[in-house]
């Protein structure tokens, strides 16, 4: 079994830089979220992992391949990139969409096989109905779940999910959810996933790793890293950690009266320098 492995890696985004010597390490059977405040650079850093955009300084690593842009369909084999956003500008059915995560294999005709196990991971996320709907037509927490069955069709050994219940109701937050820690325990997979729900995060996730200022601030299991005050800083506003029955954080905003938190702005404010540095 490989580890994923990000050593030294330099992001520039325009005139942004969201990775600063970044190194990090993933490994099979693991789930880890990526949090940290909008514009941290959590998609870059999945796009960078893809082979999307191209790092400025770094390397990435998996087992034995290196990341290239010049194997990067070979590189993508293992991959199962599930970006932000789901619009899809094409006249398909919900199940040719799927079935596209079988792309490289797909000839002339669909084979039952493949055919069959697409149907059934729509069945096990509750989308089999939608079937033979045009994709256009589907509300986007269906089309969300839909792009996640083409993902887990490819088979792959690393999952990169890029906020993928940002449009999901509770109930299919968690099943899919617990579709991808099951997926991950079983197949041993490499997961990371961009979260913004911390307390769902602190459910799911092995390890978390905070990003903030072009930097991880923060790496380790959901109980060391989701400290009030360290979110509470990074964020800018203050937070409160409560537990569920269960003993995992759970991670609140608390709305302060309206002077109390232009106060509380007016500090932050003079606090921060400069969120976003250059590289
Ligand atoms: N194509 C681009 N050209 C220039 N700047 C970009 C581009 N894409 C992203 N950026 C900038 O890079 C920074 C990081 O963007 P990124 O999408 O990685 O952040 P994020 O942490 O995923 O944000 P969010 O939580 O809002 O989705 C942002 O400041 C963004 O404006």
């Amino acid at each position: 079994m490989s580890s994923l492995d990000i050593l030294n890696a330099t992001i520039l985004r325009g005139a942004t830089c969201t990775a600063q010597g970044i190194s990090l390490r993933f490994e099979p059977g693991h789930i880890y979220a990526i949090l940290g405040p909008n514009g941290t650079g959590k998609s870059s850093l999945l796009k960078a992992i893809f082979g999307e955009i191209e790092m400025q300084a770094g390397e990435v690593h998996y087992g034995e391949r290196q990341l290239s842009r010049r194997q990067l369909k070979a590189w993508r084999e293992n991959i199962g990139y599930m970006p932000q956003g789901n619009e899809l500008d094409a006249c398909l059915t919900t199940l040719e969409v799927v079935l596209l995560g079988h792309l490289d294999a797909l000839h002339m005709h669909v084979g039952d096989d493949v055919l069959e196990q697409a149907l059934m991971l729509m069945q096990r996320v509750g989308i089999q109905h939608l079937a033979h709907r045009d994709i256009q037509s589907l509300s986007g927490g269906q089309r969300q779940l839909a792009l996640f069955c083409q993902v887990l069709l490819r088979e792959p050994k690393i999952l990169l999910l890029d906020e993928p219940v940002s449009a999901l109701d509770m109930h299919h937050q968690l099943s899919l959810l617990e579709h991808v820690y099951t997926e991950t325990r079983q197949r041993q997979l490499i997961t990371i996933t961009v979260l913004h729900d911390l307390s769902l995060a602190a459910q799911f996730a092995d390890r978390v790793i905070l990003l903030g200022e072009a930097s991880v601030k923060a790496e380790g299991t959901p109980h060391d890293v989701l400290q009030p005050a360290l979110l509470s800083e990074l964020y800018q506003v203050p937070v409160e950690r409560l537990h569920d029955s269960s003993g995992m954080p759970v991670i609140r905003p608390v709305r302060q009266t309206h002077s109390a938190s232009i106060e509380y702005a007016q500090l932050k404010h003079s606090q921060l320098n400069n969120s976003q540095s250059l590289c």
